[in-house]
């Protein structure tokens, strides 16, 4: 049940522009027009801010290219070396047009932020139910490249009273469930700047803690039985608009954005983990279907994980496999690469778009967002501050971020 908190908790914001926020975007308006809870009320551990990772994207053309300046200054993502600042702002500006004509056929920009709020603000509305231990649970979004950034929910978070000396617990929920260094590696190295930068080393108070934020991770969930049980019903769903004699021979095509092999070779645990997931929804479907796993998105000249999505439909059709279900499988919502590369110009362009078809992404899925808290809640319950694997680095890394990330999150006394 969610803890209703008397008046008298309330306590007023501080001005938005002393935190260095000019104006307040959606998700600081909602939370202005709401009580503020002071994190020593509330039930026994609570209130628990679950905070969001994802990269996020551009929710109008007009944010495309401040979208991807940041997006190819991350040398976590693009490692251009000594000549990032010089190279990032080239390619990113002699991208955007490009880019921005994909946004503006699906609709003028990104539903994530639509999609991640939803979902959070949903999940927190079950964990209050399932896990009153740790309510109130705070909903936040913290993406990479586009509004709302880390920089700025960490900065309400403080606002909220979360952390700056008056201590509290934050999740950092990664909404991509296989792990790649280049995704929620980069958002908890982000995460982890800013923890430094906006609380650096507050205590020590009397309880002998420092007053900051303890930061628990989840940061993977390949194959959690909820997330499974979402994709198994969407792609049932779908595979209910072929007709019946046809249906067990629809090649099941799961598709998630590549990786160039540099960074597979690096050791990145992404391939692997999005094999798990296909193996486990296969699992679950019983293996009726044949299918294999393709790879789509890549950018830039240098080699790539493969097959491609697009040569692998191709190819299938040019065999007489005509009957085909692409399957986003490593994002949790909409967004370009399903809305405009899979159904414009794969599907649009196989000359197939009544065999060639594509199951809904996640979304607003009720299973799903089931899912989220299910997993939320054995997180919280668990005690521990991250997995087992996030404390180890890829054979291949050289980053001092990621070690000192890790080393931050792997420490973290609950
Ligand atoms: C699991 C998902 C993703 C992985 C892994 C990933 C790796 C990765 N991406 C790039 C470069 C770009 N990605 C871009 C957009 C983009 N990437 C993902 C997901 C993953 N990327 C998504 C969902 C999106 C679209 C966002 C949206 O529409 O909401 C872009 C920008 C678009 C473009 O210019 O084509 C680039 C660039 C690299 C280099 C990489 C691995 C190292
Ligand atoms: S690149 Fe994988 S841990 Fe640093
Ligand atoms: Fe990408």
């Amino acid at each position: 049940m969610a803890l209703r908190l008397p008046v008298a908790a309330i306590r007023p914001l501080r001005p938005l522009r002393s935190l260095g926020l000019a104006k307040p975007c959606a998700q600081q308006a909602r939370w202005l027009a709401t009580p503020v809870y002071p994190v020593t009320q509330g039930s026994s551990q609570g209130p628990t801010a679950m905070v969001f990772l994802n990269m996020g994207g551009p929710s109008t053309v007009d944010e495309v290219g401040d979208f991807l300046s940041r997006l190819f200054a991350d040398a976590d993502l693009i490692p251009l070396g000594r000549l990032q600042s010089y190279l990032g702002p080239l390619i990113s500006k002699r991208r955007t047009p490009k880019i921005q004509k994909q946004y503006a056929a699906i609709g003028g920009g990104s539903p994530i932020r639509k999609w991640s709020e939803h979902q959070c603000a949903e999940m927190c509305k079950i964990l209050d139910e399932i896990s009153p231990a740790t309510a109130p649970h705070k909903p936040y979004v913290a993406f990479r490249y586009a509004n709302p950034l880390t920089e700025q929910t960490y900065r309400q978070m403080l606002a909220d009273g979360f952390g700056g000396g008056r201590g509290g617990r934050a999740v950092a929920f990664t909404q991509y469930p296989q792990y790649s260094c280049s995704t929620t590696g980069s958002s908890l190295n982000e995460l982890w700047k800013w923890r430094q930068r906006l609380e650096g080393k507050a205590g020590p108070l009397d309880d002998g803690s420092d007053g900051t934020i303890k930061w628990s991770v989840i940061d993977r969930w390949p194959v959690h039985d909820g997330l499974v049980e979402a994709f198994a019903q969407n792609i049932e769903a779908k595979l209910m608009e072929y007709p019946e004699e046809r249906r067990d021979k629809v090649v099941l095509l799961f598709s998630a954005h590549s990786l160039p092999m540099t960074v597979v070779n690096r050791g990145d645990p992404y391939p692997a983990e999005v094999g798990a997931t296909v193996h486990a929804v296969m699992n679950r479907l019983k293996h009726v279907n044949p299918y294999r796993l393709c790879w789509q998105s890549q950018v830039g000249p240098q080699p790539w994980l493969g097959p491609q999505a697009s040569s692998t439909v191709e190819d299938y059709i040019a065999k007489g496999q005509k009957d085909l279900l692409l399957i986003p499988i490593a994002f949790t919502s909409d967004h370009i690469e399903t809305l405009f590369e899979l159904d414009e110009e794969i599907i649009g362009e196989s000359g197939h778009g009544d065999t060639v078809k594509r199951v809904e992404s996640l979304n607003g899925s009720p299973v799903f967002i089931q899912a989220l808290a299910d997993l939320a809640k054995s997180h919280l319950g668990s005690g521990i501050a991250c997995s087992t694997q996030m404390g180890l680095r890829c054979p291949g890394c050289k980053s001092e971020r990621c070690t000192e990330s890790k080393k931050f999150f792997a420490s973290q006394q609950l």
